[in-house]
């Protein structure tokens, strides 16, 4: 069946034409993003949901998402999703981060020009016939120093916009490295010497719990008197009230705000205040943006719910769509070598270690690790997948290891899965030219068997007459044989057998097979 794509704000129909394209069935609905409970009471019926920032996409939302697998955002900021219970749930969320960054810059530039001369208000008046030439007196941004707090896809071009407009430009930003401030051509500041030095400050950082209420009354204080604000970010990066307080007295100049605490903002104490320009969050409102979110998202989500390949997750490693038919097999090899182990742990699991060996050591081993991780947890987590397998480890106390060589003794390539509880315990495999992944060592022993819905995993003592009452067993309980593998250190020594059967194994089978003298034990799988 086609997977099913819900778009929920108003997106270029180029998206909606991509979808068809790619024969993912799409309902477009622009204005449901606003009505959560019509959301909450639809979206199990999708695979997908495609958004801008009026969606609100809450853990009840999620909850309520039962096949969703993907939630794509068309533009930047993710904070309208709650990333972590999408993560918890196994949905992918993706983001645009450079198809509106441009158009977002030049918002915060013109929103600039507006503040320093006053353009909104003087265009207001001049419409009302007033001609007040002597009203408006502006200042000059040559020369002014700009503030930027933030300096990553967008901020980076505000700054180059803003040095081609002969401004000095003083940048905030943890993660701005020395070099690139000298590239962008910025001097790399702390917060409170941006406060002190900037005439104009723009906001370009994402709305996190570090980030959030960055600018409130004792960051205003630091500022000069007569600072003028920008902010084309988010909301909730700047304390309102104290703002109000602020451009009230006097201290700040002036404020340009396209984004609000609350939105979409149809009151505030700060509409109709002289000294405030406000957009309603228009910073990605261009045609070329929106063209290029809207396409990219809807190529990345169809590109994962077709093909597998993950690009621009918030929450998962990417898998290009070149590379997702070459990893495919060994992301089924990597879980199925976990759920061999996973079923087969009982103790605490302080450790996994995953060693890569040939030519999978060279391929995406990030995807390939979720995959182990995804196959080892789900006996314990139903719903566990690669998107949430990492963080569900993690929370479990579970080191996580990946080794990786160059070449494999016996084969092409090969993962060896090793599960850490008191002690270790190993099993490896590889994947065949057929395309089909084989189990090839358990506990260090060599053997060769293909993953199977239904199996019998027994460990013995190699002593002769076993595999006689095995087989013997099976045929009195009418259970069919389909395939047979063998293994063994050294004769007389530990041995194994991984039996594929049609149909259910029996528990008492079972029973009987682990009270065969010679058996250490006696399980069934299933893969
Ligand atoms: N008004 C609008 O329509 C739009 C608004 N946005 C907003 O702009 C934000 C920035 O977008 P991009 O530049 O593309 O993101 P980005 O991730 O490229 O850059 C964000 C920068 O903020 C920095 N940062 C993080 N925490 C910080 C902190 N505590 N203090 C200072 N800097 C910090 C990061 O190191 C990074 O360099 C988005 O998160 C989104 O909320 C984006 C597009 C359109
Ligand atoms: O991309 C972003 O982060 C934006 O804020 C753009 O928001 P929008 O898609 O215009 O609702």
């Amino acid at each position: 069946m086609a997977p099913r794509v819900l778009i929920s704000d108003k997106l270029s129909p180029t998206a909606v034409q991509i979808f068809k394209d790619r024969g993912v069935e799409v309902d477009y609905q622009p204005d449901l993003g606003k009505d959560k409970d019509k959301l909450f009471a639809i979206i199990g019926n999708y695979d997908g949901l495609a958004i801008r920032s009026a969606t609100k996409v809450t853990e009840k939302i999620i909850s309520a998402a039962k096949n969703l697998k993907v939630i794509g955002r068309a533009g930047i900021g993710v904070d309208n999703v709650d990333v972590p219970a999408a993560t918890a749930k196994g949905v992918i969320v993706m983001n645009t981060p450079f198809g509106n960054s441009i158009t977002t810059a030049e918002h915060a530039i013109a929103m600039m020009f507006a503040l320093a001369r006053q353009i909104p208000e003087a265009n207001a008046s001049t419409h009302a016939g007033k001609w007040e030439k002597n009203r408006f007196m502006g200042v000059e941004l040559t020369s002014k120093t700009l503030g930027v707090i933030g300096c990553g896809n967008i901020g980076s071009i505000v700054a180059e916009r803003a040095i081609g407009l002969r401004m000095h430009v003083v940048a905030y930003d943890p993660f701005l490295s020395a070099e690139r401030a000298v590239d962008l051509g910025v001097e790399k500041v702390e917060l409170d010497e941006l406060f002190r030095r900037a005439d104009f400050i723009t906001l370009h950082t994402p709305l996190t719990d570090k980030t959030r209420n960055i600018i409130d009354i004792s960051a205003i204080l630091k500022m000069k008197k007569g600072v003028r604000i920008i902010n084309c970010a988010r909301g909730g990066l700047i304390v309102e009230a104290d703002l109000k307080a602020a451009l009230d007295s006097g201290h700040v100049a002036g404020a340009a705000l396209d984004v609000f605490e609350v939105e979409p903002a149809t009151e505030h104490p700060l509409f109709g205040h002289p000294n405030v320009v406000c957009t309603p969050h228009l910073g990605a409102s261009t045609t070329e943006a929106q063209e290029n979110v809207a396409l990219q998202v809807a190529e990345q989500m169809a590109d994962y719910l077709i093909k597998g390949a993950v690009q621009n997750a918030l929450n998962m490693p990417s898998i290009t769509a070149d590379e997702a038919p070459r990893l495919t097999p060994f992301v089924k090899l990597a879980e199925q070598l976990g759920s061999f182990a996973g079923q087969l742990t009982e103790e605490g699991i302080k450790g996994i270690r995953i060693e890569y060996e040939g030519d999978v050591a060279g391929m995406n081993t990030r995807a390939l690790t979720a995959a182990a991780l995804t196959g080892v947890l789900r006996p314990l987590l139903q719903t566990v997948n690669m998107v949430s397998a990492p963080i569900m480890a993690k929370e479990r106390g579970i080191q996580v290891s990946e080794l990786r060589r160059e070449s494999a003794e016996n084969y092409d390539s090969l993962i060896r899965l090793v599960v850490i509880t008191d002690r270790e315990r190993a099993v490896a495999g590889t994947v065949f030219a057929d395309g089909r992944p084989r189990i090839v060592e358990i506990k260090g022993i060599k053997m060769e068997a293909e993953f199977a819905p239904s199996m019998i995993y027994v460990t013995n003592e190699d002593k002769p007459g076993f595999i006689g009452r095995f087989a013997g067993l099976l045929g009195d309980a009418g259970i069919n044989i389909a395939t047979f593998a063998l293994g063994r250190h050294a004769p007389g020594e530990d041995a194994i057998c991984l039996v594929e059967v049609d149909g259910e194994i029996p528990a008492e089978l079972l029973a009987e097979v682990q009270a065969i003298p010679a058996v250490r034990q006696a399980r069934a799988l299933t893969f």
